[in-house]
């Protein structure tokens, strides 16, 4: 015997689930702006002290980080963040 979730219990679920989706990519977005904030610091220190503004290095650890916890997706995400930071090259 199969459940059937009444459509008016379904729909005020997916509300409720909707909402804590919301809460989470308001999450998501301050992050990114931080972690954006963070790196251009960092970007902007290195090239004041003559060097250069990328580590690519630093950036195959930052990638290698989000496919671990991610899959092939994640890594993919973590260029999107990493190419955010970079601005004009
Ligand atoms: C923020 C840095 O500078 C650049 C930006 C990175 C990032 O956004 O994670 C990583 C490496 C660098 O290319 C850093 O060296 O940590």
């Amino acid at each position: 015997m199969s459940a059937t979730v009444p459509t008016a219990a379904a729909d005020d679920r997916i509300a409720e689930l909707r909402g804590q989706i919301d809460a989470c990519d308001t999450e998501i977005i301050a992050l990114v702006q931080r972690r954006l904030a963070v790196s251009q610091e960092i970007g902007e220190l290195r090239r004041t002290a003559g060097g250069t503004r990328l580590s690519l290095a630093r950036e195959q650890r930052v990638i290698a980080r989000f496919q671990d916890a991610l899959g092939p997706e994640g890594a993919a995400l973590g260029m999107v963040l990493l190419r955010q930071g970079r601005g004009r090259l």
